[in-house]
């Protein structure tokens, strides 16, 4: 059993978990959703949707094939979709803190979180960057959580990731390199079953630098990155030129790639396959996973939103939490 969360309800978090109830309630994996349920039923999809009530979460896998799972929390203001109201941001967030509770207390193996708009709920009060940074206080293990976005061909991991790309140079340091690649490189082999993962470090500069000429991170940071990785028998090829190592030819040879900076990791990520890709959290003792897109308050409530992506996060944080139940 997975929780999913409620997202920013102005959004497509609604339609996308119905739809993708539809799709699984046969063959699994079971969710329930935390979330309110006249909420529910306003939802593209929502009105024709058996959905049970939950009192107590752990009924859920029993209903699961025959209605989506509902644990109850009010939202503050009747959502509109692509309207998005900072009044709900406290049932935005509550949703996620009651998903990690779930998950901490064993009731779920792992959560599934349906896209939020950081504007607005940092614009009631929210103190974290995303998921992932809220996920890691949560945990109390703040500044152990790592960012992948895992698609059919290409998983990237970015060093730094929600701020400015002024502050991602400035702030990017050898040290997190070498975090951020290590926690990659223990998940590969814990979560995603690779026994000896091959690793990618992309450079900074444009050409990585040209051995100095356009930049010196790759030597300054990178490179003693890499050295220190060595010496604890993590093996990483590059720094690569970040505009040639996605070509197919470069991405048949690693099985993750450390770029430096949120863009240059999710740019090439979701032009390859923006619908299938999904957001991984690695290094926190939780399993989660959301699909890659964000609220898309555009097409909210039209009821064309995809819900493959969200479908191939509640496929994959099933497959992680198996693979670190069979690990320990
Ligand atoms: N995991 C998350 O919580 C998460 C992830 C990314 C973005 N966001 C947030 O989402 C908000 C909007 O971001 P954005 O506009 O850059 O990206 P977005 O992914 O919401 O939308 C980009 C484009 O893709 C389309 N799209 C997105 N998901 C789709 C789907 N399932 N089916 C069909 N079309 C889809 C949208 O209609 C839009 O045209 C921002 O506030 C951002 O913070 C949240
Ligand atoms: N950086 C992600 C993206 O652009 O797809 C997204 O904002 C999600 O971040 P969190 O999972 O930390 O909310």
């Amino acid at each position: 059993m997975l929780a999913l969360t409620m997202g920013d309800p102005a959004g497509i978090g609604g339609e996308i978990a119905i739809a993708a109830w539809r799709m699984l309630r046969s063959t699994g994996p079971a969710f329930l959703i935390i979330a309110d349920p006249a909420w529910l039923r306003s939802c593209a999809g929502g009105a024709d949707c058996p959905l049970a009530v939950l009192s107590d979460p752990v009924e859920a896998a029993a209903i699961f094939a025959d209605a989506l799972p509902v644990w109850p929390i009010d939202l503050a203001a009747t959502a509109v979709p692509g309207r998005p109201d900072s009044a709900n941001a406290p049932a935005i967030t509550g949703s996620i803190a009651r998903a990690v509770a779930l998950a901490q207390a064993g009731v779920v193996s792992g959560i599934v979180t349906n896209p939020i708009s950081k504007a607005v709920l940092q614009a009631a009060g929210f103190a974290y960057p995303g998921h992932t940074e809220y996920l890691g206080a949560l945990m109390q293990t703040p500044g152990a959580e790592v960012m992948m976005l895992a698609g059919p061909s290409l998983r990237v991991v970015p060093v730094t990731v929600h701020c400015s790309l002024r502050r991602a140079v400035e702030t990017l340091t050898t040290a997190e390199i070498i975090r951020v690649t290590r926690t990659t490189r223990d998940a590969l082999v814990r979560d995603f079953g690779i026994a000896s993962p091959r690793l990618a470090m992309a450079g900074l500069n444009p050409h990585a630098g040209e051995s100095g000429r356009m930049g010196t991170e790759e030597t300054s940071l990178i490179e003693p990155a890499m050295r220190a990785l060595a010496d604890e028998g993590i093996a990483v090829v590059g720094p690569m030129p970040p505009d040639t190592m996605f070509t197919p030819a470069a991405r048949a040879r690693y099985d993750a790639a450390i770029c430096m900076y949120h863009d240059q990791a999710l740019i090439p990520l979701k032009t390859l396959d923006m619908e299938r890709g999904v957001n991984v959290t690695l290094g926190l003792d939780l399993v989660r996973t959301s699909p890659d897109h964000g609220t898309a308050f555009d097409i909210a409530g039209r009821g064309i939103a995809s819900p493959v992506s969200l479908v191939e996060a509640l496929r994959l944080a099933d497959t992680i939490a198996r693979n670190r139940s069979s690990a320990a």
